[in-house]
């Protein structure tokens, strides 16, 4: 736990610099749209929606222009910053344009376009009360099984969570988790692993099945059945 980490206002780091080969568009993933507004503005006004005060946004390279067209009407201020080639590396570049960030940092990414502000909310105020690393997760719904060799063993769901973003921390628990899987050479699929590969613990708030991860175009129609639900 830490002391430090209220005493700012809550900005945001939104990942947006990957190209979507699963999702297979004729542009970045973070620009398809959905309900005519890229992913990407849909998402920086969730989390503004949520308390967040400005966000810095990672793009691929050679696509900035398009990115500020589709970030011209968000309702907080936005820095473009061109992302590497691993989400984790995105992460690292975006951080360094937030080395004046004194309250919490949420990475979030642009792939999840629905959280809702209640989340959002959420996640900034557990770090406000004291956490290191906060991520939103929701439980298992399918059964799950290991694989042992050539057979498998089943997995208890009821201790098991799958994660989402937002996932909120204080500024130096998170740069410390980035220095040290970058100084480790460590691969990791999210900003919480690499706090807890540093040392730091990691706490859950409830996460939302509104939050899905945009992937496959399935997921979009998806994520259009939910905004029709909303009104
Ligand atoms: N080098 C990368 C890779 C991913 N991301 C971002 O991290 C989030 C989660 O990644 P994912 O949904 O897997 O997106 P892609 O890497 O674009 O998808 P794919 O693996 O299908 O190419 C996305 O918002 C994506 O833009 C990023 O900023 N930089
Ligand atoms: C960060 C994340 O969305 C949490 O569930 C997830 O780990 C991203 O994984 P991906 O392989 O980059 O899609």
């Amino acid at each position: 736990m830490s002391d430090r980490s209220s005493s700012g206002p809550a900005v945001a780091l939104v990942v947006a610099a990957g190209s979507g080969v699963r999702f297979g568009a004729d542009r970045p993933k973070a620009l398809v749209e959905l309900a005519g507004r890229p992913l990407v503005a849909h998402a920086v006004a969730a989390l503004a929606a949520g308390g967040v005060v400005r966000a810095v946004v990672t793009v691929p390279a050679g696509r900035e222009e398009s990115f500020a067209e589709a970030l011209r009407d968000a309702p907080v201020p936005v820095d473009l910053v061109v992302g590497g080639a691993e989400r984790q590396d995105s992460v690292r570049l975006g951080l360094a344009r937030l080395a004046d960030a004194r309250g919490p940092i949420l990475v979030h990414d642009a792939a999840r376009p629905l959280v809702p502000p209640a989340v959002v909310a959420a996640v900034i105020d557990a770090v406000r009360a004291g956490a290191d690393a906060v991520v939103p997760a929701v439980p298992v719904a399918d059964s799950i099984r290991r694989i042992a060799g050539r057979t498998s063993a089943v997995v208890d769901r009821a201790s098991l969570r799958a994660v989402q973003t937002p996932q909120g921390f204080a500024p130096q628990a998170l740069r410390a988790g980035h220095q040290h899987v970058l100084d480790a050479g460590l691969v990791v699929t999210d900003d919480a692993a690499a706090c807890e590969a540093a040392g730091h613990p990691v706490s859950l708030v409830e996460g939302s099945a509104d939050s899905l991860k945009i992937t496959t175009p399935a997921d979009l129609i998806m994520a259009e059945a939910i905004l029709v639900a909303r009104g």
